[in-house]
């Protein structure tokens, strides 16, 4: 059986077997192995539609519902009765539209399981891949099946590019195509990949084509389908599955807040981290590159591992951070959701918009003249942060879609700009029968701007989103409760923090970031090849090392005895009294290890070619 993990019971329709869906065998075979009993609501429901009625379809279902196995599996099965069990010629059949390579990596490992069966019958190509156009050529010249793409770069392909000829032919193309998926569709068009999709539906002329279409999302508002459904679709059957499930969820995802100051926020982690008051992995999500930086800097100080995942990072590494987090490699991911390209909440009046820095934007906010001198510099200093973004990769994603294993907190370090993006984001843990925490840190609107270094532009709306976020929970008869903790204990620490905090300077962060940028793109690139010969080194490279950008304070790595709450005292006068910092010690063997295994560090001994 695959180690791939299984969707959350509540999804499961337990009226339903994979039997009864009379797929090809050969998939079947594949669906068993992977351990799957019995479809997904989604999956029942969509399948049938699709084989039996060829009907097009735009699902919206709850995150981890299984979506992606309800539109692969009637195209995999299609194709195959087309094929039987051998096919002279290969053609392309499918597309499947996604908003970003992460996204498209996983579809694509999926797809090879469904497909372990098959043999050579159906071929998938992952277009985020990044093959110079020769390569790409020979790999579409041998017409794989399917094509998972970005819509961006799919037009790329069938319009050319100023220095060559288009790499698919479009004629070629008409005649073949068979299915188009839009996987998180909602997300595809908040990405600004509208233009994109339709200059693709005028160029193959899809209205007079026989394609069939899935619509994939969690969350689909009505006018988005109302757009696509005109666009891409003929009859389509329209299932919503979200809401109730969601509810039905209510008892495995635990949703808290913590009302703060923005300075207070460092304080809040720092305790939380130190004092180990979350058990298990955690998702943290910061809105810009540079505070991810700044978090990572500052958690460093204390003793504490994290690892960065953002736009800036090259795919590889970006994937492979992924794959490792999900091997639990790591306990603190700290990964940029960066809000500049989220999109905006549909919620009729009073709907919000984020402008390219993550603030939203507002009449008010479009028109006041930005004359407060402390909002000037915060603007400054978060547009600073930004200006690195023509580098970054502007088909990045992490909060929708990465099936993220084993979470056990989605830690909203700052708050996402709209609500929806919230669903998306705490969507990342209780998955596959797992039970998880999301809490929330909600930046008081009347201590925003107070102490400058810490600020973040969109905390000023904080308390806004955050009223939305607790109207579309209860309207699902989820809430969202307050955490509790003792106040008192912040001040206790407040004096380390603030001298933690101070090290982290502007230019520290930005030489973590090179410094982290270098260290990736060798790894991505000079490595690429290495790694692909001795898959068994990867695991020696880590993502999480310390970046050593400022200067080491080794007396902030423990916590002194009087400064823990009562409890967590060490009982002095109990022999088996087992202190909050025992880890000193496994350091220590941890460390030796960690030297044995430093002379494999392909880092070090590798010679390039
Ligand atoms: N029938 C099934 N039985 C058990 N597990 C399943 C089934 N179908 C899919 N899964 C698993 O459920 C998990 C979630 O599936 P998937 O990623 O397709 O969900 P999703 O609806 O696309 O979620 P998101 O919107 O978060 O991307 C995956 O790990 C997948 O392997």
């Amino acid at each position: 059986m695959s180690n791939i993990k299984v969707a959350d019971d509540i999804y499961v329709d337990d009226a339903v077997t994979f039997d009864s869906l009379n797929l090809d065998p050969r998939i079947s075979q594949a669906i068993k192995q992977l351990g799957f009993k019995n479809p997904t609501l989604i999956q029942s429901k969509a399948i049938p539609l699709a084989v039996e009625d060829k009907s097009d379809i735009i699902a919206k279902a709850s995150t981890g519902s299984g979506k992606t196995a309800a539109y692969l599996l009637p195209i995999l099965h299609s194709i195959l009765q087309e094929y039987g069990s051998s096919s002279s010629t290969h053609e392309i059949k499918a597309v499947i539209f996604v908003p970003t390579r992460e996204l498209s990596n996983q579809v694509n490992e999926f797809a090879k399981l469904l497909l372990k069966f098959c043999g050579n019958l159906i071929n998938v190509l992952n277009l985020s891949n990044n093959y110079n156009n020769q390569v790409l050529k020979t790999f579409l010249d041998a017409k794989p099946e399917i094509l998972i793409t970005t819509p961006n770069k799919f037009l790329k392909l069938i319009e050319g590019q100023e220095d060559s000829d288009p790499l698919l032919n479009i004629s070629d193309l008409q005649e073949s195509l068979r299915f188009i998926t839009l996987d998180e569709v909602d997300l595809i068009l908040s990405y600004g990949y509208q233009e994109d999709l339709n200059k693709i539906v005028e160029l193959l002329n899809l209205s007079k084509l026989n394609v069939q279409t899935f619509l994939m999302s969690a969350t689909l508002t009505d006018d988005i389908t109302v757009t696509l459904k005109e666009t891409f679709c003929k009859n389509p059957k329209i299932l919503k599955l979200n809401d109730e499930q969601v509810v039905k969820n209510k008892d495995k995802l635990i949703q808290y807040y913590i009302k703060t100051s923005e300075f207070d926020k460092f304080l809040l982690i720092f305790i939380i981290l130190k004092l180990n008051l979350i058990k298990g992995k955690i998702l943290l999500f910061v809105n810009n590159i540079e505070r991810g930086y700044r978090l990572k800097l500052f958690l460093e100080q204390f003793g504490v591992k994290s690892c960065i995942l953002n736009s800036e990072l090259p795919i590889n590494s970006r994937l492979h951070i992924i794959d490792q987090y999900n091997k639990n490699y790591y306990n603190l991911l700290i990964a940029t959701d960066d809000v500049s390209s989220l999109e905006a909440d549909n919620e009729g009046p009073g709907e919000i918009e984020v402008n390219q820095n993550g603030e939203p934007k507002t009449e008010e906010h479009e028109s006041k003249k930005e004359n407060d001198i402390s909002e000037k510099q915060i603007t400054k200093n978060n547009t600073k942060s930004n200006t690195n973004k023509s580098k970054s990769d502007k088909e990045f994603g992490v909060s929708r879609g990465v099936d993220f294993k084993n979470v056990a907190c989605v830690l909203n370090f700052d708050l996402p700009t709209t609500s929806k993006n919230y669903i998306h984001r705490i969507g990342r843990t209780a998955r596959a029968n797992k039970s998880g925490i999301a809490l929330s840190f909600v930046v008081n609107s009347k201590d925003w701007g107070s102490h400058r270094q810490s600020s973040l532009l969109t905390a000023k709306k904080d308390e806004k989103i955050f009223a939305r976020i607790l109207n579309k929970q209860q309207k699902l008869g989820l809430e969202l409760l307050p955490y509790k903790f003792n106040k008192n204990h912040l001040d206790s620490f407040r004096y380390r923090v603030e001298d933690a905090f101070r090290s982290v300077t502007g230019t520290a962060i930005r030489e973590a970031r090179i410094k982290e940028l270098k260290q990736e793109i060798l790894t991505s690139d000079k490595l690429k090849r290495h790694f692909e010969e001795n898959p068994q080194d990867l695991q020696i490279l880590r993502h999480d090392k310390d970046l050593h950008a400022t200067r080491t304070q080794s007396h902030l790595k423990s916590i002194p005895n009087y400064l823990l709450p009562e409890g967590m005292k060490a009982d002095t006068t109990n022999p088996t009294f087992v202190p909050f910092n025992k880890v000193q010690k496994n350091r220590k063997r941890h460390g030796k290890k960690m030297k044995k295994r430093r002379g494999k560090d392909p880092l070090k001994t590798f010679k390039s070619r």
